[in-house]
C-alpha cells in the first residue's frame, strides 16, 4: 500500500470549553497524492483555515491522525510552506533579505542563502525586485515573494490559505498563471484553501466541499480537465459544468443540519 504525501484520518476540532466549547471539526478524512493539488472550498465559519492551520501544525487538534509521508505531524516544520492572505512579509527586509531570512532559520549557510533566494525570486519573475522593499511593492509583487519564500527551503507540500484573495482581479489571475506554471514544472502537492470556485475548478486535481455545523466533508469533485491549462479552458463546457457543480454543492452543504 503506498503511503499518501498527507494523511488526514478522523481529525476532530472544538474550541473553547463546557458552554462555550464549539465543534468546528468532525471526523475530517482526507488522502493527498505525491504532486496532487486539492482545494478546500465551502462557506465563510466551516472550518478551512482551521484545518489548513492544523496541518501546519500551528493549531493542535482534539482526535484523529495527521501525517506528512506516515510520520506524524506536531509543529510546524520545514517539511511544509505556507503561503496565507497576509503577505507575512517582514517589512525591514527587501525581497531577497525575507527570503534569505527564511533559509538562514532553515540552517543554510550564507552563500548557499543569497543563490537560493535569487533563484527563487527569478521562479515568480521578480529578479528586478530582489533589492525593494515589501512598502515598494504591489500586493500581486508581495505575494510572489511570500511564494518564493516559501518554496525556497523546498517543502514536501506548499499549505496556501486564500494567497490571492486580496488581490484585483487581473493580478489574482496571474497569480494564478504563475503557481499553474509552477506547478507543472515543479510537480508540488498542494493544498490550497478559497472562496473562489472558478479558481479552485482551474487550479486543482480535486476539491473538497466542506460542509458548517460542524465543518465537515460533504463532498468531492475530480477535476478531470487535461493539462497543461490555459485561460481559454474556463470558456469550455466541462469546466463550466464542474463550477456550476461545485457552487450547488456549496450552497446544499452550507445548510446547517438544523435547517436542512
Ligand atoms: N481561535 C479560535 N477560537 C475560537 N473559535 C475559533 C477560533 N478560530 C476559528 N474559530 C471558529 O471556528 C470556525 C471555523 O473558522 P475558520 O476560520 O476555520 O473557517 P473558514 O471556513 O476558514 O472561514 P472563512 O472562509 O470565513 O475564512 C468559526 O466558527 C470560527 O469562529
Amino acid at each position: 500500500m503506498t503511503v499518501p504525501k498527507l494523511r488526514i484520518a478522523g481529525l476532530d476540532k472544538s474550541f473553547g470549553t463546557g458552554e462555550r466549547r464549539t465543534e468546528v471539526l468532525r471526523d475530517i478524512n482526507l488522502d493527498l497524492a505525491d504532486n496532487e493539488f486539492v482545494s478546500l472550498v465551502g462557506t465563510s465559519g466551516c472550518g478551512k483555515s482551521t484545518l489548513l492551520s492544523i496541518v501546519a501544525g500551528l493549531q493542535d487538534f482534539d482526535a484523529g491522525d495527521l501525517s506528512i509521508d506516515g510520520a506524524p505531524i506536531l509543529q510546524p516544520g520545514l517539511d511544509r510552506g505556507v503561503v496565507f492572505q497576509s503577505y507575512t512579509l517582514l517589512p525591514w527586509l527587501t525581497a531577497r533579505q525575507n527570503i534569505e531570512f527564511a533559509l538562514k532559520a532553515a540552517g543554510y549557510d550564507r552563500t548557499a542563502c543569497r543563490e537560493i533566494a535569487l533563484e527563487h525570486l527569478d521562479l515568480v519573475k521578480l529578479s528586478q525586485s530582489a533589492d525593494r522593499y515589501p512598502s515598494e511593492l504591489s500586493g500581486g509583487m508581495k505575494q510572489r515573494v511570500a511564494i518564493a519564500r516559501a518554496l525556497s527551503y523546498r517543502p514536501k507540500m506548499l499549505l496556501m490559505d486564500e494567497p490571492f484573495g486580496a488581490l484585483d482581479a487581473l493580478t489574482r489571475h496571474q497569480m494564478q498563471e504563475l503557481l499553474t506554471q509552477i506547478w507543472e514544472e515543479h510537480r508540488l502537492t498542494v493544498l490550497f484553501v478559497t472562496h473562489d470556485v472558478e479558481e479552485a475548478v482551474y487550479l486543482s486535481d480535486r476539491i473538497v466541499v466542506m460542509g458548517i455545523g460542524p465543518g465537515r466533508i460533504m463532498q468531492t469533485f475530480n477535476v478531470d480537465i487535461e493539462r497543461p491549462r490555459r485561460e481559454e479552458v474556463m470558456e469550455t463546457p466541462a469546466f463550466m459544468d464542474l463550477q456550476r457543480g461545485v457552487h450547488k454543492a456549496i450552497r446544499e452543504a452550507s445548510r446547517r443540519p438544523e435547517m436542512a
